[in-house]
């Protein structure tokens, strides 16, 4: 098969700067500017591009733990005519930067279009290899996650550093910033029909007259293209909202809540329009940010956890079970086991550390998982969840 190489190699150094003054230094390979962001780390061996474009990653550094990246270069970013990218998880790169160890510049894979490295210069995000990123993760599995700076060249003579603005990552609204704007209505077949929130009440989507298919809300929180894919390949109708809108009003057959970036105490306002939905019986499902906000809406809290689960090879248990799963993940919260309110209770439980995985109610079809079930990347074992959701409407 034939190797291709980075269109253009640059040996420019790179410096990490963490909040508690540690210092990586390494080089650049994707574009030349500098950034801010809680810095994560993803023990994944594989699915660069599917983290890099998952939503949930904006406002975070990524760092990879597999050491050698970049090699199987970048799948073409073409999308279908209904919107949804053929390959990606969205339409753009959400993390603010990649962290990796050993960078491939020569890149082999059928499906490749591009290297890594130009990918990111074409969507300016800077990537810096050459970190040991085994100190790095062990720095952050003791400390917990922080906030950290990528500088291009040295700290003390680094480039465009006084441009950069420094967000707290706790406070910040991620999910208003990746949210769809309007709303899109999606069909089994590949059409799809927007329209804008003012239309939304009246004119409903015209794309649905004939059709009698299942109508499923999916609040869209940030939500990973394979989602809505997963959705598709079932047969029912997709009506994307954005994350404050209240679908209530709508006429549906079941609520979806996605997955999403940053801190879920953020996103009062799906909670209370959830809520709403929680007093009849129409199905639920949620999955990441959708269980934390299912979860919320349902009385209980959420907390941050010291380093979050971000890889490939989760083991979950379903509770009363001895079933267990392997499971793709990418979060920094969970929700508190102790807070469920009496009518809710744990769905599933991480193996390594007894964390909540997912939830259900006890009388009513509302369940969700902490989980990934659509995976992209990731292991497929938990994609009965759609199944299960979908026989339910
Ligand atoms: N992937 C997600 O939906 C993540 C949810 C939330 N932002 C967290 O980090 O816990």
């Amino acid at each position: 098969m034939t190797q291709h190489t980075d269109s253009m190699q640059t040996n420019r150094t790179a410096t990490l700067m963490l909040d508690d003054g540690t210092v990586f230094r390494g080089y650049s390979f994707g574009y030349e500017r500098p950034v801010a962001g809680e810095v994560v780390f993803n023990t994944a061996m594989t699915g660069y591009p599917e983290s890099l474009t998952d939503p949930s990653y904006a406002g975070q550094l990524m760092v990879l733990t597999y050491p050698l990246v970049g090699n199987y270069g970048v799948p073409p970013r073409t999308f279908e005519p209904n919107g949804i990218a053929t390959f990606m998880e969205s339409e753009k790169i959400h993390a603010e930067a990649i962290i990796v160890s050993d960078y491939s510049h020569e890149y082999s894979h059928w499906n490749a279009e591009c290297s890594l490295g130009d990918w990111l210069k074409e969507e300016k995000i800077p990537g810096i290899y050459g970190i040991d990123t085994r100190a790095l993760t062990k720095k952050l599995r003791e400390h917990g996650v922080m906030m950290g700076r990528i500088v291009i060249g040295d700290a003390d003579n680094e480039i465009g550093n006084g441009e950069l603005k420094i967000e707290d990552y706790e406070h910040v609204n991620y999910v208003d910033r990746v949210s769809c704007k309007e709303i899109i209505c999606y069909l089994p077949d590949g059409t799809s029909q927007t329209c804008s929130l003012s239309e939304a009440s009246d004119s409903r989507f015209s794309i649905l007259n004939s059709q009698f298919l299942k109508r499923v809300v999916l609040l869209d929180c940030g939500v990973k293209h394979n989602i809505i894919r997963c959705l598709l390949r079932r047969n029912v109708a997709v009506i994307r909202v954005p994350w404050d809108y209240d679908f209530n009003q709508l006429e549906y057959d079941g609520l979806f809540i996605s997955n999403g970036p940053g801190d879920p105490d953020t996103c009062d306002a799906a909670v209370r329009n959830i809520r709403k939905a929680l007093s009849g019986d129409k199905p639920i499902c949620g999955i990441c940010m959708g269980n934390q906000l299912l979860a919320k809406a349902g009385g209980a809290s959420i907390y941050k956890l010291k380093y979050g689960h971000r890889s490939h090879n989760q083991p979950v248990r379903m509770v009363g079970t001895e079933k267990c799963f392997i499971t793709s993940q990418n979060h920094g919260y969970a929700v508190d086991n102790d807070t469920l309110g009496e009518e809710w209770e744990p769905l599933f439980i991480n193996m390594n550390d007894g964390t909540n995985e997912g939830i259900k109610h006890k009388t009513k079809p509302f369940f969700s998982s902490q989980f990934h079930p659509e995976a992209c990347s990731g292991p497929l074992d938990t994609e009965f969840m759609f199944d299960k959701f979908t026989e339910l409407l």
